[in-house]
């Protein structure tokens, strides 16, 4: 059994006032997510990515289709405000703008005792900060260092790399981490995919990687599903993809990958 089953899902937005005007954002999509795989979705902008990743992060309502984790139909299963918790501590978000998720007057220490509240986790206060301890380390952040900061001074990359580490204290099984890598200097990107791979590795976390990079894809992916305009287009390993892509659109994608990238396989 996958842990994550998208079938067949649809999100249709209506837009205008007066004239009602009709967004297909998503168009028919399907696909699984295995336990400890990383998958990437990859497309332009508007190509329905985000869309996918808020309805699987249970956000917004589909306009039709199932989403399932772990056999558990999101919408019709999860009722309680108990299910919903239970569900975001399994499935949690790591999204594109590092800033606008703090509250830029809380101490990072805060910011992330806070998780606990907010996740239900009842544990006594010293293994609460061992534990936040213990993620900072795992994203490549020194404690003594960011604990007592507030996020406005600390870097784009730091910012990202402690959002993670929020996301790492409740130990999600799947991560839905949306373009974690779009407002951070190109030389720290692979640093961030790197953190990706170890969370896989050392906690078996599965991830859904969502970027309109097909060459930061085929750095972290075990399997890339390329969509354009609400679709899947064309879906397979990155080796697949590179080597033989079919569908016009991924080989115009893959114009964009530098050499590098190539030159693995
Ligand atoms: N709340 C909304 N209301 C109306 N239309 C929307 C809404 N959100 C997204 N759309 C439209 O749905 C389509 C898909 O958008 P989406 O954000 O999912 O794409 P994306 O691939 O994630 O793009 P980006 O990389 O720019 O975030 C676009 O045409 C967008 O304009």
């Amino acid at each position: 059994m996958p842990l994550l089953e998208v079938r067949n899902l649809v999100k249709i937005y209506e837009t205008g006032l007066i004239r009602r005007q009709y967004i297909r954002a998503v168009d028919n999509v399907s696909f699984d997510v295995n336990e400890g795989e990383i998958i990437s979705l990859v497309g332009e902008s508007g190509s329905g990515k985000t869309t996918t990743a808020r309805m699987i992060l249970r956000l917004i309502r589909p306009t039709s289709g199932v989403i399932k984790f772990m056999d558990r139909d999101i919408w019709k299963d999860l009722k309680t405000q108990r299910d919903l918790k239970w569900y975001w501590r399994n499935v949690n978000g790591v999204f594109q703008d590092p800033y606008a998720s703090f509250n830029p007057t809380h101490r990072i220490r805060d910011v992330l005792l806070r998780v606990f509240n907010l996740f239900d986790v009842h544990i006594d206060e010293d293994t609460k900060i061992r534990t936040i301890e213990e993620a900072l380390r795992f994203v490549g952040l020194r404690p003594e260092e960011v604990l007592e900061r507030r996020p406005f001074e600390l870097s784009g990359g730091m910012r990202q790399r402690i959002l993670i580490a929020r996301t790492i204290i409740i130990k999600p099984k799947l991560i839905v981490a949306d373009e974690p890598t779009s407002m951070i200097d190109a030389t720290l990107r692979i640093g961030i995919l790197d953190i990706l791979l170890k969370l896989r590795e050392e906690l078996k976390s599965s991830i859904i990687f969502i970027t309109h990079d097909l060459g930061l894809a085929t750095y972290v992916s075990d399997r890339i599903l390329v969509m354009y305009k609400g679709k899947i287009v064309e879906e397979g390993t990155p080796e697949e993809l590179l080597n033989n892509p079919k569908h016009e659109y991924t080989r115009s994608l893959l114009t964009a990958v530098p050499k590098l990238y190539s030159k693995w396989f």
